[in-house]
């Protein structure tokens, strides 16, 4: 199974961020940025300053998470400090889907959109073939450290399943709970990206790189046992 490896920079230890990164630079696929207004969700952890500033110290690609009301005020804000990859969640563009995915799109960047645990894949039909990237929330949005919710599997391979019918490119992340327990559920059911937050990653050890050897040898016991 091929998958990769998107940390989830709010689980992070922010004391030290430089060698933190330095750790992830070499090893993970994307990093995971979550922008919270405190109205969407009850909660602010990043910024577009925050991508500004460690956007010099990656190669990485910049996957921002938009937990915001308005999208439109932010978009412009994370595609200047550096991002790569601006997701929404659909819950809050269904009102202007396409002049949202225009406004990402005019700052090449890659369009991705997010879908809480309670929004049906339905909901994007008419713009999912525009996606590169689609996240099945598997928590509801705003908090690390939730239970899996486990009737997100179907979810999940119903995207696989659209993906392969129609030749469609997205990719298809997962968000919330990534780790030990659920990674061979997720991974059999067709996710392609895994946010890796405190239960995946950063509570497994308190050096990052050894957290990093922990949790891919939990992914290839998880395959090996698919
Ligand atoms: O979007 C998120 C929460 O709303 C996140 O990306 C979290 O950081 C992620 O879910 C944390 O991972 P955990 O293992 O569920 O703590
Ligand atoms: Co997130």
């Amino acid at each position: 199974m091929t998958y990769m490896i998107s940390p989830s920079l709010m689980c992070m230890n922010l004391i030290e961020i430089k060698s933190q990164l330095e750790v992830l630079d070499t090893r993970a696929d994307f990093l995971h940025i979550d922008i919270m207004d405190g109205h969407y969700v009850k909660n602010i952890t990043l910024s577009p300053f925050f991508i500004e500033q460690i956007r010099p110290h990656t190669n990485l690609k910049i996957d921002v998470h938009l937990m915001v009301e308005e999208p439109s005020d932010f978009i412009d804000a994370v595609a200047n400090a550096g991002a790569d990859y601006i997701c929404p969640h659909a819950e809050t563009i269904n009102r202007d889907a396409f002049r949202i995915i225009n406004q990402i799109r005019k700052h090449n960047k890659k369009v991705g959109v997010v879908l809480n645990p309670a929004t049906p894949v339905e909901y994007i039909k008419h713009y999912i073939h525009l996606l590169d990237k689609i996240t099945v929330m598997t928590v509801d949005p705003g908090y690390a450290g939730q239970p899996f919710i486990p009737e997100m599997l179907n979810k999940i391979q119903e995207l696989a399943a659209l993906k392969k019918e129609h030749g469609y490119n997205y990719l298809i992340e997962i968000d919330g709970s990534c780790n030990t327990k659920t990674f061979h559920d997720l991974l059999g059911a067709g996710a392609e990206v895994l946010i890796v937050g405190t239960s995946g990653l950063f509570n497994l050890d308190p050096n990052l790189a050894v957290a990093w050897d922990k949790m891919t040898a939990n992914i290839r016991q998880a395959e090996q046992a698919a």
